[in-house]
């Protein structure tokens, strides 16, 4: 059969990255307290393309992926983009791995248990050595001091997001950096909340005003005071409940040299 893909092309523009996106995926993920996690992952895989072939071979990340389907899990992605760069001949591979991650979370007064669900993603590159950023998103209450100082009564509060990247040198728990990422804005969230619990996270939130601001710099704080932790950057989004636009502020460090 003809081999399209293996065609010359002759407008001499490389392709800095091609592949698969969005494949759905069962993966294994470490879990802090029950040892191992089984979710659903979107999968992206991508090479680098030189400028005189044509196309890249699509099918054969799909076979790398199904020779490690017994555990597709964070010791995984090394021996993946190695056998990626060699099965597609290519100098640069990527793989980047978003799932919904789950932590069992106990309501702060009631101590009713419920599972609070996290977006993670593992981004991993490799050209000679591996890249690795561990990605989480960390949903919060915020409650916005100068709507607090000025009004009589109450204040506005919204959802917020807060997205944590890190580079780091040894294991770090997702549960971990949620935990840290929590303590920054006004108060965290959870599944399941029983009526004393509503009025303890709500007052939680008044005595814990936070801009958007506070948000990100509180957690470069206690970001940058992890020796381990060899970069990162932190963004955080509020929904705004009183303007139809979200308030946003980002922060970055990088101790790599
Ligand atoms: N490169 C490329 N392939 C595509 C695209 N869309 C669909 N494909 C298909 O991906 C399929 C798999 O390609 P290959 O991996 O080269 O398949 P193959 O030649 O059977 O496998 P090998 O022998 O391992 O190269 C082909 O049927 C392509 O038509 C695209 O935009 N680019």
């Amino acid at each position: 059969m003809p081999d399209m893909q293996k065609r010359p092309d002759h407008r001499r523009i490389p392709i800095a990255k091609v592949g698969v996106k969005d494949i759905s995926y069962p993966i294994v993920v470490m879990d802090k307290n029950h040892s191992l996690q089984h979710t659903v992952a979107r999968i992206n895989m991508y090479v680098d393309l030189p400028h005189h072939f044509k196309g890249t071979h699509m099918s054969r990340f799909v076979e790398i992926l199904n020779r490690h389907r017994e555990h597709i899990g964070l010791d995984k992605l090394e021996p993946i983009l190695d056998e990626v760069k060699a099965r597609l001949g290519s100098a640069s591979a990527h793989v980047e791995i978003q799932f919904p991650y789950f932590i069992e979370k106990k309501a702060p007064v009631s101590g009713a248990k419920s599972l609070m669900e996290y977006s993670c993603e593992f981004k991993a590159s490799m050209t000679d050595i591996l890249d690795f950023v561990l990605v989480v998103k960390v949903p919060l209450t915020s409650l916005c001091p100068c709507s607090k100082e000025l009004s009589r009564a109450g204040a506005h509060n919204q959802r917020s997001v807060m997205t944590v990247r890190v580079r780091y040198r040894e294991f770090i728990w997702i549960e971990d950096l949620v935990e840290l990422i929590e303590q920054c804005g006004s108060s965290p969230l959870y599944s399941l909340l029983k009526r004393e619990d509503e009025k303890y996270v709500t007052e939680q939130a008044y005595d814990n005003p936070r801009f958007v601001e506070d948000m990100v710099r509180e957690a470069y704080s206690r970001l940058a005071a992890v020796e381990n932790i060899t970069w990162f950057s932190v963004e955080a989004e509020n929904f705004e409940s009183i303007h139809n636009h979200s308030a946003y502020a980002a922060v970055e460090l990088d101790r790599r040299a």
